[in-house]
């Protein structure tokens, strides 16, 4: 069988008293889509934190295309590909756009400006934003930022020899844009993956109907510490479990308290 991307044995993290995850086994395969799904505050973030070291879990085992991960980021641990698309965009004001785009490559490769130049603008052709690098964010629209906050967690130097596709985290990619802005950016992130191959996996934090239909295969259902279901997007939406369908329908009647 192939060798998952992630994998995770009995992750477990508590805040205080308070047990966010609880003994949390998951794995993601190349190629997945995976919305991770469940109620305000019951840890989806601290997942994605988990997933890309900014977190330690207290205890339990995080393995990255089958490497343990030992330390946080902030320890020195290297990303191991894993790039987190935050909800809010994040850019810096007083860059460009295609600044922002190619950030990690200006400050850590040994990219001439040229090459750091080509790279920036063939991922924001990616995502649909060609011909902005020399705009600052202010003078570009939130949908549009978020957009360039995807060009910038697919960019990666080419002469490393990690050079492998990144994992993306999404943590509410289309929280407050409308309708039509959240279905640009929902494409832009399913064909990062199935057309244009410029990411091996990822996982989607979002409460948006639209977003959980649209980019996620397979979905599991975080409550009170465990993955309480788990299985694809359509049986989730047809799923007669109270959890689930108090979930979809958003019904004050059910478990979810
Ligand atoms: N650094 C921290 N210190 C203390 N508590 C924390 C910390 N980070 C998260 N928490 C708590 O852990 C719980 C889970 O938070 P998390 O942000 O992961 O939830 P979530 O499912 O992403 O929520 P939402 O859907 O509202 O964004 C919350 O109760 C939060 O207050």
């Amino acid at each position: 069988m192939e060798e998952p991307l992630i994998e995770w044995r009995k992750v477990s993290k508590a805040f205080g008293s308070k047990v966010i995850l609880d003994q949390v086994d998951l794995k993601v395969f190349p190629g997945e889509a995976v919305g991770v799904i469940g109620p305000s505050g019951t840890g989806k973030s601290t997942i994605l934190k988990l997933l890309a070291g900014l977190i330690a879990p207290d205890t339990g085992e995080i393995y990255v295309r089958g490497q343990k991960r030992e330390r946080t980021i902030e320890q020195g641990e290297a990303p191991q590909g894993i790039g987190l698309v935050f909800q809010q965009s994040a850019l810096f004001d007083s860059l460009t756009v295609g600044e922002n785009v190619g950030f990690s490559l200006i400050r850590h490769s040994k990219l001439s400006r040229e090459k750091i130049q080509e790279l920036t603008a063939e991922k924001l052709a990616l995502v649909g934003m060609s011909n902005t690098q020399d705009l600052y964010p202010a003078e570009i629209s939130g949908g549009m930022r978020k957009r360039v906050s995807l060009a910038r967690a697919i960019i990666s130097d080419p002469e490393t020899a990690d050079d492998q596709l990144n994992i993306l985290l999404y943590d509410e990619p289309t929280a407050g844009l409308d309708p039509v802005g959240s279905t640009r950016i929902e494409t832009v992130i399913r064909e990062l993956l199935t057309v244009q191959k410029a990411c091996s996996a990822y996982l989607m934090v979002t409460h948006v109907h639209s977003t959980i239909k649209l980019t996620t295969d397979r979905i599991v259902f975080l409550y009170q510490g465990k993955f309480q279901w788990e299985g694809t997007t359509d049986d989730a939406y047809r799923s007669e479990i109270p959890l689930l369908k108090q979930f979809f329908t958003g019904s004050i009647e059910g478990p979810i308290k």
